[in-house]
């Protein structure tokens, strides 16, 4: 099968968070299951260059329609790790992707449906004409508007979209004006609450909407959220869109790519180990005290690593650090914040915790000490208020790092709780779980884990093992989404 993926990120060229890994790492598998894929990505000014191998020249101004003009953009190519990458770059004094960051603009909405846009008529002008085009999330929603309206009757009506929402929180609401700009038009048509109007602002258009609505095929990022999507409200208004279209809609676990996350083979980290062979992890320990200038001591590390967002539960992130140094445990912490008043909180955080031996915040965006701290680290808390699917304790298991998790989402549906999970036999669970957003619960399952780390560290040791065991690998998402893809495939 040939299958185009579009999307705004792609690990580690370009990764703002989860939505890179999965896109590097599904493109991977499909590939290895003998698939032909490729990737169109935007050409950020900010992206890892020198993850990009051979890049050169693929569409010498590619003429995209908008507000009835057109811009011209040059179109490059790369490999990323082995993945065929096409970058656009358009030439406008917009400067869409030439701000030094990959999302944050007041036109963010406009930015990406140029891309969307563009991206069509690369495949267009260029005779491309995938099985599967496979979108990503809001920033891609347009695409399987377009087709539909627009591109099938322009050679492209064969071509079928299957579209993965990573993250309800963030909907591409915007004017009428996204429409005049691509060439829809049709005001009056789009704005039908079958279309793209959002559900609860009635002004306004809803680009994952559009996805929804349009796409061959829809799915979340694990089977809980899409329960949850459907039926709470972390679908954030898209409930009821969700329930009309449920015939295309399901959750598909994400996995993790285990050729850039496994401690056997881990070139990032101090020492390579392997579930039989711990000694490893306590040398990774020793080099992330001696990187962050931590004490040396017999303490567990306990770490927090992810985007310091209101999803994320930044408030019990907050307090998982002092809840922490209170119970004799270090704190490593790496994020970056997604808001200027979370910024400044944890920078002032940092300020005052300077001097204290048993805790590091590294505020920022780093792949190279994530390594090293999913390595190092004996505890990993993922406080979040709701989470899709959730990466950080898929990585964390396999690195033999305990997860300590909110019950919501994709992280219900892979750890399972050592002293209470009934639908696992003690053998098969990996971490500790808890459910209500108070301090008191995430303290509770924190307690739990120290006092198995200090009281009874032969079943910590075969805790960490028992994670370590399980396979969270792309395999068996792999093929799910070939099974999706061949479900819509020939469909009419
Ligand atoms: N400061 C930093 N420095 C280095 N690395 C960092 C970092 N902050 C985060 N990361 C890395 O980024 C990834 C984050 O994964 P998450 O699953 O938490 O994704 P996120 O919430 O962004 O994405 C959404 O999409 C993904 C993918 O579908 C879903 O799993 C998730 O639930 C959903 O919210 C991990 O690989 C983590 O190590």
């Amino acid at each position: 099968m040939y299958i185009v993926q579009i999307a705004s990120e792609c690990a580690p060229v370009i990764k703002a968070g989860g939505l890179g890994d999965v896109v590097y790492g599904l493109s991977r598998e499909l590939e290895n299951r003998g698939n032909c894929v490729e990737l169109i990505l935007p050409m950020y000014d900010c992206m890892r260059y020198d993850h990009i191998w051979g890049l050169h020249d693929a569409y010498r101004d590619l003429g995209v329609p908008w507000y009835g003009g057109e811009i011209k953009c040059d179109v490059f190519c790369g490999w990323v790790h082995g993945r065929l990458c096409f970058f656009i770059q358009p030439k406008s004094q917009d400067e869409f992707f030439n701000r030094g960051y990959v999302y944050g603009g007041h036109d963010d909405p406009m930015r990406f449906a140029f891309f969307s846009k563009a991206a069509m008529e690369f495949l267009l002008k260029s005779n491309k004409r995938p099985d599967i085009i496979h979108c990503h999330d809001w920033q891609t929603g347009l695409i399987p508007v377009m087709l539909y309206e627009m591109y099938q009757y322009y050679g492209m009506e064969r071509q079928r979209v299957c579209y993965t929402i990573h993250n309800f929180r963030h909907q591409g609401n915007c004017g009428n004006e996204i429409l005049e700009a691509t060439g829809l038009n049709r005001p009056e048509y789009y704005f039908h609450y079958d279309r793209l109007r959002d559900n609860f602002n009635p002004f306004a258009l809803n680009l994952m909407k559009g996805g929804i609505v349009y796409s061959n095929y829809v799915n979340t990022v694990s089977p809980h959220h899409a329960w949850e999507a459907r039926y709470t409200e972390v679908g954030y208004g898209l409930g009821h869109t969700l329930e009309l279209h449920q015939d295309k809609f399901s959750g598909i676990l994400n996995g993790v790519d285990y050729n850039l996350w496994n401690p056997e083979t881990d070139e990032l980290i101090s020492s390579m180990y392997g579930i039989d062979d711990l000694k490893g992890k306590a040398k990774n320990k020793k080099a992330l005290r001696e990187q962050l200038l931590l004490a040396d001591s017999d303490k567990p590390i306990i770490a927090y690593i992810g985007r310091l967002d209101d999803q994320k539960g930044v408030n019990q992130v907050h307090h998982a650090i002092y809840y922490a140094l209170n119970r004799k445990a270090q704190f490593v912490l790496l994020g970056s914040a997604t808001s200027a008043d979370v910024n400044a909180k944890f920078w002032h955080e940092k300020h005052f915790l300077n001097d204290n031996p048993d805790v590091h915040l590294e505020l920022g965006f780093n792949e190279e000490l994530a390594h090293l701290i999913y390595a190092g680290a004996d505890m990993v808390v993922v406080p979040s208020k709701f989470e899709p699917c959730g990466l950080t304790q898929l990585i964390s298991l396999k690195y033999g790092t305990v997860p300590i998790v909110r019950g919501v989402g994709g992280l219900l549906s892979t750890v399972f709780d050592r002293d209470y999970d009934l639908n696992h036999a003690p053998e098969k669970r990996n971490g500790y779980v808890f459910y209500q957003t108070d301090n008191y619960a995430l303290e509770s399952a924190m307690e739990r884990a120290i006092g198995l780390f200090y009281e009874y560290p032969k079943e910590f040791e075969q805790l960490v093992q028992q994670g370590m065991e399980y396979d969270y690998s792309w395999k068996s998402a792999g093929v799910q989404y070939i099974n999706v893809y061949d479900r819509i495939k020939y469909q009419y």
